[in-house]
């Protein structure tokens, strides 16, 4: 069932098209990942969605009753107010009433894990600390869709992780669409992926079918040395590649299976190190789309 659909969304300033033509829908509960280089127009697209700058044309159309909550790149947090106030500031401007706030900003705060710092002033935080008390102001209330600009892509690994695990917990009874440049995370949690480049959609789908369409997949086989990898691919009927001691062959419609290349090297002399089925990651393959469009 899909809660939002978007169709031919644009943004103009002057003659310059910071989004053109944007078109997608998104699913119930599930994850998309919004990616592209700077500029592409992730930011100018998630602002129209939670409805902070208007379209110069298009549609959006969302679920009656849809609650959105949104994580902008830049959150600003008043340094004097501590996170349990910020938070119940949000959660009050949210439609929660004043006597429920305080409990559901408390609640909320031990959800991202501030619950020892819920009352220290918010200008005392470091990036990570700010990082979840965004978060924590975007879910107070509850919503059904989540609209997050770079929620973990000015965070070190370790904050990484620990906010892609939040936002795995949260993607269970919630609709999540996220900026991001960090695709190795990108690719942990993701049902649908959008690759934007210069305010335009360039490619979209599900993990498995993007990695279909560009990932070449290939049977990689490792040989001791070069000149046995050489003889190897010299005797070899399929189409192959050879680089330095490893043996590439490309897996499609004609390629060999692995139970193929198996059997060949069961009957070999030459010494082999390993082998193995190997696919481009989602940054190659995003280098290779954007290179490409
Ligand atoms: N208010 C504005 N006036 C004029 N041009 C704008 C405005 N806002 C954005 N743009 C332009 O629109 C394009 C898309 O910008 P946007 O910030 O949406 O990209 P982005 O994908 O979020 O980039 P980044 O990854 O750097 O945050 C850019 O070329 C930007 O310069």
């Amino acid at each position: 069932m899909s809660i939002l659909e978007v169709e031919k969304l644009t943004k103009r300033y002057g003659q310059e098209s910071a989004v053109e033509d944007l078109s997608f829908v998104l699913e119930k509960e599930t994850a998309t990942a919004l990616i592209g280089p700077n500029g592409a127009g992730k930011t100018t697209s998630l602002s129209m969605l939670a409805d902070l700058l208007s379209p110069s044309s298009g549609k959006i159309t969302v679920a009656e009753g849809l609650t959105i909550g949104f994580l902008p790149q830049y959150p600003q947090f008043f340094p004097w107010l501590t996170a349990l106030e910020f938070t119940e500031m949000a959660a009050k401007l949210s439609g929660i009433e004043s006597k429920k706030a305080r409990l559901q900003a408390s609640r909320t705060l031990g959800f991202v894990g501030l619950e020892s710092a819920m009352n220290k002033k918010t200008g005392t935080f470091s990036g990570g600390m700010k990082q979840r008390l965004g978060l924590a102001q975007a879910i107070v209330h509850q919503p059904k869709l989540l609209l997050l600009d770079e929620p973990i892509s000015a965070l070190d690994p370790t904050g990484r992780r620990e906010i892609m695990d939040l936002l795995k917990a949260l993607q269970r009874d919630t609709t999540i669409l996220y900026s991001t440049h960090i695709l190795n995370d990108a690719e942990e949690m993701t049902d649908q992926l959008l690759f934007m480049k210069d305010g335009r959609l360039i490619e979209q789908g599900s993990l498995n079918n993007v990695k279909k369409r560009h990932a070449s997949p290939h049977i990689r086989i490792r040989f001791a040395n070069p000149n046995q990898a050489a003889e190897f691919a010299g005797r070899l009927t399929w189409e192959r590649e050879l680089k330095g001691a490893v043996v590439f062959l490309p897996v499609y419609k004609n390629g060999p299976s692995m139970q193929q290349v198996l059997e060949v090297l069961s009957s070999e002399k030459q010494d082999i190190l390993g082998v193995d089925y190997q696919t481009a990651s989602l940054e190659e393959i995003f280098l290779k789309v954007v290179a490409a469009k």
